[in-house]
Formats: C-alpha cells, sequence, structure tokens
C-alpha cells in the first residue's frame, strides 16, 4: 500500500469535521433493509455472469458484510441458478435468501423448491404495469396484469410466509394504476412493494413525490415495506433511492459496486455510506458492517476479473487518495479538509498522500520524514525541485525514489541488473516454463530456467533464482495502457522487503516482458538500496 498513515486521531478529527448540525441522536432511528441483488440483476448484465462456487463465496460475504436480504438468483432460468439459490440457501443461516419468479406458477413453484433448504425465504413476483411494457411487451390490458399479479403473489404466499412484489417500470406507470395494482398484491399477501426504476429514467424529485404518492393512496399500506430498486441509465440510481428513502421507503435495492443490468443498479456503498455519511438528513441505520465494503467489493471484482475505476465512489483506488499539494497540505492539517468519511470506516488502512508532480513541499516533508530524512530548508527546496524533475517524468514518486534522492543518488539509474535474453512457453492445461539470461553491472551473468503455473509465475521464479533475491509478493498487477493489438500492457509489483514496501513498474507490448521488467526493477532497487550497507560492511 502506497501513501503513509496521517497524524493525530482520526476518531476525534472526523467527529469534529462530521459533526451533525441538527442531530438529536436521543431520537430513535428507523432502520432501512439493505436487499443486495448483485447475484441476480448484477448478474443478468453481459460480463457478470458467476459459476455456482462464486455466487456462494459471494453470499458469503455479503452476509458478512450484513445486508438483510440476498436475491441469490432467478430459479427458473436454469439448472445452475436453481442449484446456485439452493446452495445459498443452505448455505446461509443470518440474510433472507431470495429467489426472483414471473407470475407464472412454474417460475413459482422453481423458487420455493430451490429455497426449501432456506432459514429465511422469500420469493419475490414480479410483472410490468407501465403501459409500454403491458401492450407492447406482455400484450396485457390492466385488468389482466392484475389478475396476474394477484395470481402469483397468492401461489407465492402458499408455498412461502415472505413474498415480495415488484411493479416492473413503476416509474412509467400510471400512478393510480401503480397505487391500485399495489393495493390488491397486498390484499394477496404481499408484505415487501417494490418500486422499480427499471430504465433509470427518473429523478430524485419525481421518485420522492412517487413514494409519498403510494404511502397516501396504497390501501394497507401500514402493513407492508415500501421498496426502491434504482437503475442507473442516467447516473441517478443512488440519488433517487436515496430520495426514496427521505420519502419513506424502508428497503433499497442495490448491487455492489452497482453491477447490473445495462448502466447498472444503485450502488450499495454509495447509498450506505450516504445514508451514513448524512445520516443528520436521513435519520436511518443500516445493519452493514461498513468496515467490509471494501474488502467485500475487492472479491467480488477479483472473481469476476473487472476494473474498477480509480475514482469509484468509495471503494475506488483513488477513493482515500491525495496527490494535489494544496489538499495533501489541508490533509496534514486536519483530516477532515479534504475527506467527508474515514477510510477506516468502509475498510480502507489508511488515506493515501501520493507524491506526483500535483504536490508540494508539505507533503514531501512529511513523507521524507517518516523516512527518517529531515532536510533543512535549503536542502528541502534543493530536493523539492528534483522532486518535481522526477515527477515530470515518472508520474508517481514511490518511496525508493524518495531516498534515492534524500541521498543524493540517481533514483532514474538503470541496473545494477539488465535482461539480456528472456524465453517463455506454455500450453494451456499444462505448466509453463521461463528461460532468462541476465547481466550484472559487476559483470556477473546469471543464466536460469524454471517452470510456474503461468509464464508469469515462471519468469518471476526464474529472476528470483537468476537474482538470488525470494520476492515476497504483496501485489502484483497488469492493465492495460492503450487499445488493440499493439496495446502496451503496465505491470506492477510491490514486494515485502525487510519490512518496508518495494515496488517496480514494467511496460512493454508483451505482458510476460512487462512483469519481468517490474519483477527487475524491484530487484535493482533493493541492491541499490542496500549498497551503503554492502560498502560499510564491506570496510569494516
Ligand atoms: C427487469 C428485470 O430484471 S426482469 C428479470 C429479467 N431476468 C431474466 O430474464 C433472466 C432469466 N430469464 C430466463 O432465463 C428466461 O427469460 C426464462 C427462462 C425466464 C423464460 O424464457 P422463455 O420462456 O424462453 O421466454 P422469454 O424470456 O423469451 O420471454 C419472456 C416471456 O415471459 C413473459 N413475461 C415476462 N415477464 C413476465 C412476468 N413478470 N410475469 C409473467 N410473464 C412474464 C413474456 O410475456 C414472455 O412470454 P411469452 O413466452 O408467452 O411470449
Ligand atoms: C425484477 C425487477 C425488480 C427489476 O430488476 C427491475 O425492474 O429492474
Ligand atoms: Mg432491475
Amino acid at each position: 500500500m502506497r501513501g503513509f498513515l496521517l497524524p493525530g486521531s482520526p476518531k476525534r478529527t472526523m467527529q469534529t469535521v462530521n459533526q451533525p448540525t441538527q442531530n438529536n441522536d436521543e431520537a430513535p432511528r428507523e432502520r432501512v433493509r439493505i436487499f443486495d441483488t448483485t447475484l441476480r440483476d448484477g448478474e443478468q448484465a453481459p460480463g457478470y455472469s458467476m459459476t455456482r462456487a462464486q455466487k456462494r463465496r459471494i453470499a458469503q460475504a455479503l452476509a458478512e458484510l450484513g445486508v438483510d436480504i440476498i436475491e441469490a438468483g432467478f430459479a427458473q432460468a436454469s439448472d445452475d441458478d436453481f442449484a446456485a439459490v439452493q446452495a445459498i440457501a443452505g448455505d446461509l443461516r443470518g440474510p433472507t435468501v431470495c429467489a426472483l419468479a414471473r407470475c407464472q406458477f412454474g417460475d413459482i413453484e422453481a423458487a420455493a423448491r430451490a429455497l426449501e433448504p432456506a432459514h429465511h425465504a422469500r420469493i419475490h413476483v414480479f410483472i410490468a404495469t407501465s403501459p409500454l411494457h403491458r401492450e407492447h411487451k406482455l400484450g396485457m390490458s390492466k385488468a389482466q396484469v392484475i389478475d396476474n399479479a394477484v395470481a402469483g403473489v397468492r401461489r407465492a404466499r402458499e408455498l412461502c410466509g415472505d413474498v415480495e412484489f415488484s411493479a416492473e417500470d413503476a416509474l412509467r406507470t400510471e400512478p393510480e394504476f401503480l397505487a391500485e395494482v399495489l393495493s390488491a398484491v397486498i390484499a394477496a399477501g404481499a408484505s415487501t412493494l417494490n418500486v422499480p426504476d427499471t430504465v433509470g429514467y427518473t429523478t430524485p424529485a419525481e421518485m420522492a413525490e412517487r413514494i409519498a404518492y403510494l404511502r397516501r393512496h396504497v390501501q394497507g399500506i401500514e402493513r407492508a415495506v415500501l421498496s426502491v430498486h434504482c437503475h442507473n441509465d442516467l447516473g441517478m440510481a443512488v440519488a433517487n433511492s436515496l430520495a426514496a428513502v427521505g420519502a419513506g421507503a424502508r428497503q433499497v435495492e442495490c448491487t455492489l459496486t452497482g453491477i447490473g443490468e445495462r448502466a447498472g443498479n444503485a450502488a450499495l456503498e454509495e447509498v450506505v455510506m450516504a445514508l451514513k455519511t448524512r445520516s443528520e438528513l436521513y435519520r436511518v441505520d443500516t445493519g452493514i458492517a461498513t468496515q467490509r465494503l471494501y474488502p467485500t467489493a475487492r472479491l467480488l471484482t477479483n472473481l469476476l476479473g473487472m476494473h474498477l475505476p480509480r475514482n469509484k465512489a468509495v471503494v475506488g483506488e483513488n477513493a482515500f487518495a491525495h496527490e494535489a499539494g494544496i489538499h495533501q497540505h489541508g490533509m496534514l492539517k486536519h483530516r477532515g479538509t479534504y475527506e467527508i468519511m474515514r477510510p477506516e470506516d468502509v475498510g480502507f488502512a489508511r488515506s493515501q498522500l501520493v507524491l506526483g508532480k500535483h504536490s508540494g513541499r508539505h507533503a514531501l516533508r512529511e513523507r521524507l520524514a517518516t523516512l527518517g530524512h529531515e532536510p533543512d530548508e535549503a536542502q528541502l527546496d534543493e530536493l523539492f525541485t528534483r522532486f518535481k524533475t522526477l515527477a515530470d517524468k515518472k508520474r508517481e514518486v514511490f518511496d525508493n525514489d524518495l531516498e534515492a534522492l534524500a541521498l543524493g543518488r540517481d533514483p532514474d539509474a538503470l541496473g545494477p541488473w539488465r535482461i539480456v535474453q528472456l524465453h517463455t512457453s506454455s500450453h494451456v492445461g499444462g505448466m509453463a516454463s521461463a528461460t532468462v539470461k541476465l547481466t550484472h553491472e559487476d559483470g556477473r551473468q546469471a543464466s536460469e530456467a524454471s517452470i510456474g503455473d503461468g509464464p508469469v509465475h515462471a519468469v518471476l521464479r526464474t529472476i528470483e533464482r537468476a537474482t538470488g533475491h525470494a520476492l515476497e509478493i504483496g501485489d502484483f498487477q497488469i492493465r492495460s495502457l492503450s487499445v488493440g493489438g499493439d496495446a502496451q500492457g503496465q505491470a506492477t509489483l510491490s514486494v515485502e522487503h525487510e519490512g518496508r514496501e518495494v515496488r517496480g513498474k514494467g511496460v512493454s507490448t508483451d505482458i510476460v516482458e512487462a512483469a519481468a521488467l517490474a519483477a527487475l526493477e524491484v530487484v535493482n532497487r533493493i541492491e541499490r538500496l542496500s549498497a551503503p550497507t554492502r560498502r560499510a560492511a564491506n570496510q569494516s
């Protein structure tokens, strides 16, 4: 992990910053249920299909996160989706496990069968209510939609005590008709009424108005929980969900990192942290263990092989990282100047002050001090000039670079090791092998060969053997810097060495070569860092 821990007690600081202006902490808060549909609506989007084993692992993590309801799948969709719902229902004790079904008895009965092992089960039946869907998709009149909805809910209630009903495309449905459908399904036994903005069409003001309208006009609404399910086609899924909560909705349907149909669903972590951070406005609680948000999001993205944008709210790599000098100066004085949440509260270890070309002297001095260097003003000025020149070239300046600067060495120096030859071969279903020939600036040559689980693994092992440095890898990432057949791949590698982090970067059109260059940069940094110690040892 790059960056550094800011001084002072974070808890005390942030409490001061986020002092709610008109908060009456004595007043009882209502609970908003978090209904997670990562495994159903999230999975429905192209590219996010999951295996049964992956779904079980994510369901377990969602349970640990503290979600109230997990929509595990659509049992009628396929044998594997059925089996996934069934397995998750058997695995979990805490949260309610839910399965989606059309208003068709076959779907509802499949959902009930799959949910049999569940401690707490919910069948979620839906039918579209908007004119567009009624006329063009279902070919049903208003009366037929109501009949199907009521029959579906009744059948579900015969099989399960907890039934949710969704009026698909509710926000483009005539409000009076929507209220009529919802009144009918409450009478038929639904205890949760979901109001989906299926195509992400609504706005926060409109959503608040619709929820308020339903609270006034749906008969029996006091016996049911009103829920929202917002899509993000216009980027307003979270804002619309919050507006619904503000107007009285007490269940929010959402997905981790916002994956879902088209532009996705409301992102769970954003909804939860908005409710928590602005609790003086919403005055509700969720049962989410917010410290698990980042690890759970990481698990999902790793399992799906997805890449989150660095600026993703709450769980993105930059969510608590600061590079600009003015911000870093503010952060060093008081974290609240540029952070509205505590990184620890969402599962990050700490805030990061990343040193780059936008950084200033305050952050440079602070970082040098934590590395054991305390330059006077004139030395700092000189180091600062050299730091800016380096930052212009490198974009991000690591601790190793700063130490080299402080010790008067050239942080850009290559070597001592260089690659002379690199050869790898691999085939599907078998081991990979690598052969590497290296030269050292002291004249040594080293040639080694190794096998590994893949070509990158084989290359890293070969470099370890050739240079004699065991690399304890903390983090390894490969990302594409451009697109097309000749795209450049960038490998970044971070290694634990004698209690500190050493990082290396390699860029090539061949990702195996990029990984080799990154590993060699780490080895070279380790050797350059230990050079004075070695010299001193040789002299004594
Ligand atoms: C907004 C949402 O996210 S809704 C959930 C969407 N999720 C999915 O569709 C994923 C799972 N779906 C599937 O695996 C398949 O679509 C199945 C197995 C459910 C159905 O497959 P098929 O029988 O081949 O039907 P297909 O998907 O092509 O068409 C949908 C049918 O369901 C009907 N239908 C759609 N919604 C509903 C509903 N809520 N209640 C009753 N019938 C419905 C449609 O009118 C159409 O009927 P038709 O076959 O008589 O014309
Ligand atoms: C099935 C319903 C809840 C849905 O996903 C939607 O309308 O977006
Ligand atoms: Mg949806």
